[in-house]
């Protein structure tokens, strides 16, 4: 549905993009994570083509793409990106703002109601948006979205100023709405995106370093909280297995995919004195490997 060539794009020298490849199909949610100003954005702007790349490609449907002012058209019939709080109209209300997504992708607002009640605006959304809070906004913003129901949706940093329960609410709907649909969403809540993501693409140095996928095949690891003092006490007594991960100094994780049941006993038995926190065992989260991969 989705296919990056090669894409590129620098701000003043400063590569953001770096001959990045990608393909994502319908059905997929996919988170995009690193630090703040890496590029989560402008990969999202180029999606969108609301930037030029300076090389690459972005092809849709494995035929669409940014040619020209029908192409353009085209994609962006099948494409939503989140509005930003700033762009919404403070003296309208918040059922205005849906009505009009609705109308803009679908020509009609039959589904506005049923958004309004999924998300629980209904004590608010006839209000002015001038009134909302952050919270709130953010609900509308994400209701609009649902409203335009289009193919492909990109979500940037969807869940933020978000309490627990809304935070909970907006992933449901994520997991409702994937089957018909490509969503990306890029986000800081690293463990939520655990809960819906199909995978997760780490974003460094202008290409993915990693990618994240949750299936119930995952490798599972014993994890065991250490310090970096009883890390290295740990190596000198033993010899780890080869693909084991120390992350971000505290974490060591020993892989048990491949081991036996005794084996993998012998090895919680061994660690049983270093646990001074806690130890458990299930697959490596988004949460860790964003450890590993960009803490100094
Ligand atoms: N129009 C622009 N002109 C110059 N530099 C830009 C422009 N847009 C983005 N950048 C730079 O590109 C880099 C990546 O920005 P981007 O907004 O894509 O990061 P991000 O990963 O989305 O960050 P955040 O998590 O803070 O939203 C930053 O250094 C930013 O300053």
């Amino acid at each position: 549905m989705l296919k990056l060539s090669n894409v590129s794009i620098a701000y003043q020298h400063k590569v953001i993009l770096d001959e990045l490849d990608l393909t994502a199909h319908k059905g997929e949610i996919i988170g995009v994570v690193a630090p703040n100003g890496t590029g989560k954005t402008t990969l999202f702007n180029v999606i969108a083509n609301f930037v030029k790349p300076d090389k690459g490609q972005v092809v849709f449907g494995g035929k669409h793409t940014y040619r020209n002012e029908r192409e353009e058209l085209h994609i962006h019939k099948q494409l939503v990106t989140f509005p930003e709080q700033k762009d919404l109209f403070e003296e309208l209300s918040g059922i205005d703002h849906l009505k009009l997504y609705a109308k803009l992708w679908q020509g009609n607002s039959k589904n506005v109601p049923m958004i309004v009640e999924r998300l629980q605006m209904g004590h608010y959304v006839k209000r002015k948006v001038g009134t909302y809070s952050l919270g709130m906004r953010q609900r509308l913003c994400f209701a609009m979205m649902m409203a335009a129901d289009t193919p492909m949706m990109l979500m940037d940093e969807v869940m933020n100023g978000l309490d627990v329960d809304n935070v909970a609410l907006l992933s449901e709907c994520l997991l409702d709405m994937k089957s018909d649909k490509l969503i990306f969403v890029a986000s800081h809540l690293l463990e939520n995106l655990d809960l819906y993501a199909d995978r997760v693409l780490f974003l460094k140095d202008g290409t993915f370093i990693h990618e994240q996928r949750f299936t119930s095949q995952n490798e599972r690891f014993l994890k065991i909280e250490m310090s970096p003092e009883q890390y290295t006490a740990l190596k000198k007594d033993l010899t780890l297995p080869k693909q084991h991960v120390y992350v971000a100094n505290h974490l060591l994780c020993l892989p048990l995919d491949g081991l036996s049941m005794e084996q993998q006993t012998e090895w919680m038995e061994i660690m049983l004195p270093y646990n001074e926190k806690v130890m458990t065992v299930g697959p490596m989260g988004t949460a860790e490997y964003y450890e590993m991969y960009y803490s100094s």
